[in-house]
């Protein structure tokens, strides 16, 4: 291997440990801590272990998680009730819809039921207009993790050619924006993509985020390039690493790279989201 880690592990421990300090003052100065309502409808384990996670990490950095479980014969209606009471109680700052929600649920009328001063994940249209025009709002938690990771390792973007494999409204396109809004001249690709293999080589940085294991080889990797990993299917990511490794001069690892990057950012933005909403007794 020639390339150097992208180490998630490490760069979310710094980013939670300023949210941690973040915490303890807003608790000194509100009262309260900061409250995060995560809602997981249905029981896909993988859903379980992430919300889980989430849940962990909050109480790790002075977050109160309130944990709504809903069955997996919840109607779009129910949920969009559920959501539409917690975007109008004060007393929660964030509020987290696992994704995906059983295939009879519409997601995209219940991401849009979350208050856009709460949507610490990044899943509305207004944070997604947000992200696309440098407004002010919250990003996509893994997107604005990815960037984060970039950023924290002081990867240039402008005038990079950026290839996004994916699509999806809460990952491949949002961090396609946030790579156009730092100048990056992006290309989007996905499965209609008939030669996949030709963008990747003119690559200066991949962001794979298509949830299909190994579907990027290794020796399509430009020589230099820099390669993050967004797949997470079994914990298992998108590029196969050792051979990406062995050409690339950047490299998230699979677990230990984007993964904890996406919850610290979801955490960072819930602080900031409370934060913005209260103002000091
Ligand atoms: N509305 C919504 N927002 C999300 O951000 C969201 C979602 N839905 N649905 C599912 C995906 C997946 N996801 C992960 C978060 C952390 C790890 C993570 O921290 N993984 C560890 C490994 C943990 C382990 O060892 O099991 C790592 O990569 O190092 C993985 C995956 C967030 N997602």
């Amino acid at each position: 291997m020639r390339a150097q880690l992208l180490d998630g592990r490490t760069t979310s421990k710094t980013m939670l440990d300023s949210v941690a300090v973040g915490a303890a003052e807003f608790l000194r100065t509100r009262g309260r801590a900061p409250v995060l309502a995560t809602i997981l409808v249905g029981d896909d384990p993988a859903s379980h272990t992430y919300v889980r996670m989430k849940v962990n990490r909050c109480k790790q950095v002075g977050i109160t998680s309130r944990r709504i479980d809903l069955t997996e014969s919840t109607s779009t209606g129910d949920l969009v009730r559920v959501i539409t009471e917690l975007s109008s109680d004060p007393d929660v700052d964030g509020i987290l819809l696992q994704h995906p929600v059983p295939p009879g649920v519409d997601e995209r009328a219940a991401f849009e039921a979350i208050n856009p001063a709460k949507d610490v994940d990044g899943v509305t249209r207004a944070s997604f207009a947000a992200m696309a025009f440098s407004a002010d709002g919250f990003s996509s938690a893994t997107p604005g993790g990815i960037i984060a990771l970039l950023d924290a390792y002081e990867i240039p973007l402008a005038g990079s050619r950026a290839v996004v494999v994916g699509r999806s409204a809460i990952l491949g396109k949002p961090v396609g924006m946030l790579l156009l809004e730092r100048d990056a001249t992006v290309t989007f690709c996905h499965s209609k993509t008939g030669d996949l293999e030709n963008h990747i080589r003119e690559a200066d940085i991949v962001v794979a985020a298509a949830g299909v294991p190994d579907l990027i080889k290794g020796d399509w990797i430009k020589l230099g390039a820099v390669v993050v990993d967004a797949g997470y299917v079994d914990n298992r990511g998108d590029v196969e690493f050792e051979s990406a490794a062995a050409r690339s001069a950047w490299i998230t690892p699979v677990p230990g790279g984007v993964g904890p990057m996406t919850i610290a950012t979801l955490l960072a933005q819930t602080l900031a989201a409370a934060e913005k909403r209260t103002i000091v007794k």
